[in-house]
C-alpha cells in the first residue's frame, strides 16, 4: 500500500474491512448475549452498536452505485445510532443502568438535523454532523467509563484504560470532522482516495478490534468476579462460607504480628433443632436468614461475616478487644431476642448464645484464637443460653 497514491479500490477494501469486523463483532456479542446469557442487556447493545456500524460501513461504500436515498441519510443516522449505542452499552456495562431516552432522543435529533440540511448543500456538512456527533458521544462514553471502571466493581477496580480505545475513536472523528474545515480539497467522503481517508479507515480497522477487545476484557472480569463471589459466599444467608472465613482469619492473623489486634464474636442459634422440628426446615432456613439480616448492622465495612458450618456463625472484628466484641456480641443477643421468627400465623421466640475472644500474641494461628471463641460459646450454652461469654 502506498500512502501517496492511493486508488478508490483502496479505500473501498478497508472500508469492506472495517465493515466486516463490525459484522463478527455483532456476531460475537449475539453469541455472547443469546448463548452463552452473559452480560445480557450490555452485550445486545454492543451486537446492536457493531450492527448499525457494519450496515453505516456497507451503505457508505455503496454511494455512487445505490440510490442515494439509500446511502446517504440512512447510512449516516445508522452511523450515529452505532456511536449512540456504544456509549449506552459501555452505560450499560459500567453502571448497570440503561439510558434508552438518551439514545434515542441523540439519534432522533441528529437525524431530523441531516434531513433539514437543504437540497444541494454542501455534502461536507452531513459527514461534519454525523463525525461530530459521533467524536460527542464517543467522548462522553470515554469519561464515564474512565470514572466508572477506576471505582471499585464487585470488589474489583477494573483498569481505567479500558476507556482508552473510546477516546481514540473519538479522536479519530474529531480530527475527521476538522479535516473538511481545514483541507479545501476535502469531500468528508470515506471513498475518496486520499492518504488522510486511508489512514483513518487503518485506525477505525483498529479501533473496533480494540474497543470490541475491551469491553469483552470487561464482561469477562464481571464473570470472574462473580464466580469468586459464588466461591466465597454461602448460599442461604450470602455470608461468607467456611473456607473464605479461615482465609480472612488467618490473614487477620498475620497482621497480628505487625500490632494489629482482632476479636472473634461466634454466634450460635439456640434450640434450632427444635425450631425444625416443629415448624420444618423451610422455617429454620428463615431463621437463620432473619437472624443474620437483624445482625448486619452491627457488622462494620472491615468485619467479616460467616458461615462455619450448620446455624453457627462467626463475625471477625479488626482492630477490636474483648471489651468491644462484648459491646458487639451483646448488641447482637439483644436484636435476636427481641425479634421472633413469624411462620404460618405464629411466632416462634428466637435467641442465640454467643462467646467472644481477642488474639492474643501467644496465640499460634487463627484456628487457635477460634478454638477459645467456641469454647466461649460452650460456656454460654450451658449457662442457660441468651447469653455472651468469654
Ligand atoms: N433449617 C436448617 N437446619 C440446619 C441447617 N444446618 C444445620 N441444621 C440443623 O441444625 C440443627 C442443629 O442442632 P443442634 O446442634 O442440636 O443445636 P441446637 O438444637 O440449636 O441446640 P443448642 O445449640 O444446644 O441450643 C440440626 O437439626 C441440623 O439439622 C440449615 O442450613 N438449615
Amino acid at each position: 500500500m502506498s500512502l501517496a497514491a492511493p486508488t478508490p479500490a483502496e479505500t473501498v477494501t478497508l472500508l469492506a474491512a472495517v465493515a466486516a469486523t463490525a459484522f463478527v463483532a455483532t456476531l460475537v456479542w449475539l453469541a455472547l448475549a443469546l448463548v452463552a446469557r452473559i452480560a445480557l442487556r450490555a452485550s445486545l447493545t454492543l451486537a446492536a452498536a457493531n450492527a448499525a456500524s457494519a450496515l453505516a460501513l456497507t451503505l457508505h461504500a455503496l454511494r455512487g452505485v445505490a440510490p442515494d436515498a439509500l446511502t446517504r441519510w440512512p447510512s449516516d443516522v445508522l452511523a450515529v445510532a452505532s456511536f449512540a449505542l456504544l456509549g449506552a452499552a459501555v452505560q450499560a456495562m459500567t453502571t448497570r443502568r440503561l439510558s434508552w431516552q438518551t439514545t434515542t432522543l441523540t439519534v432522533a435529533a441528529v437525524a431530523t438535523l441531516l434531513l433539514a440540511l437543504p437540497d444541494g448543500v454542501d455534502p461536507r456538512w452531513p459527514a461534519r454532523i454525523v463525525n461530530g456527533a459521533g467524536a460527542a458521544l464517543t467522548l462522553v462514553a470515554g469519561l464515564l467509563a474512565w470514572r466508572q471502571l477506576g471505582a471499585a466493581a464487585d470488589g474489583r477496580r477494573a483498569p481505567a484504560a479500558l476507556a482508552l480505545p473510546l477516546f481514540l475513536l473519538s479522536l479519530l472523528l474529531a480530527a475527521r470532522t476538522v479535516e473538511t474545515f481545514v483541507n479545501a480539497g476535502s469531500a468528508g467522503d470515506l471513498r475518496v482516495p486520499s492518504a488522510f481517508n486511508i489512514a483513518c479507515l487503518w485506525a477505525a480497522f483498529v479501533l473496533v478490534l480494540l474497543q470490541n477487545a475491551a469491553l469483552a476484557l470487561l464482561v469477562l472480569m464481571r464473570l470472574v468476579s462473580r464466580i469468586e463471589r459464588l466461591l466465597q459466599r454461602d448460599p442461604l444467608t450470602d455470608t461468607l462460607n467456611r473456607r473464605a472465613f479461615d482465609q480472612a482469619l488467618e490473614q487477620a492473623h498475620a497482621w497480628l504480628q505487625r500490632g494489629r489486634g482482632y476479636a472473634l464474636v461466634m454466634i450460635d442459634m439456640d434450640r434450632f433443632k427444635q425450631l425444625n422440628d416443629t415448624l420444618g426446615h423451610a422455617a429454620g432456613d428463615a431463621a437463620l436468614r432473619q437472624m443474620v439480616e437483624e445482625l448486619q448492622p452491627c457488622v462494620r465495612e472491615v468485619d467479616r461475616f460467616g458461615r462455619l458450618g450448620g446455624e453457627e456463625f462467626c463475625v471477625l472484628l479488626p482492630d477490636t478487644g474483648i471489651a468491644g466484641a462484648a459491646l458487639v456480641a451483646e448488641r447482637m443477643r439483644a436484636l435476636v431476642h427481641a425479634a421472633p421468627l413469624h411462620w404460618l400465623e405464629q411466632d416462634w421466640p428466637l435467641s442465640a448464645s454467643f462467646g467472644i475472644a481477642e488474639a492474643e500474641p501467644g496465640d499460634a494461628n487463627g484456628a487457635a484464637v477460634l478454638a477459645r471463641a467456641d469454647a466461649a460459646l460452650y460456656r454460654a450454652k450451658k449457662q442457660g443460653r441468651n447469653v455472651v461469654q468469654e
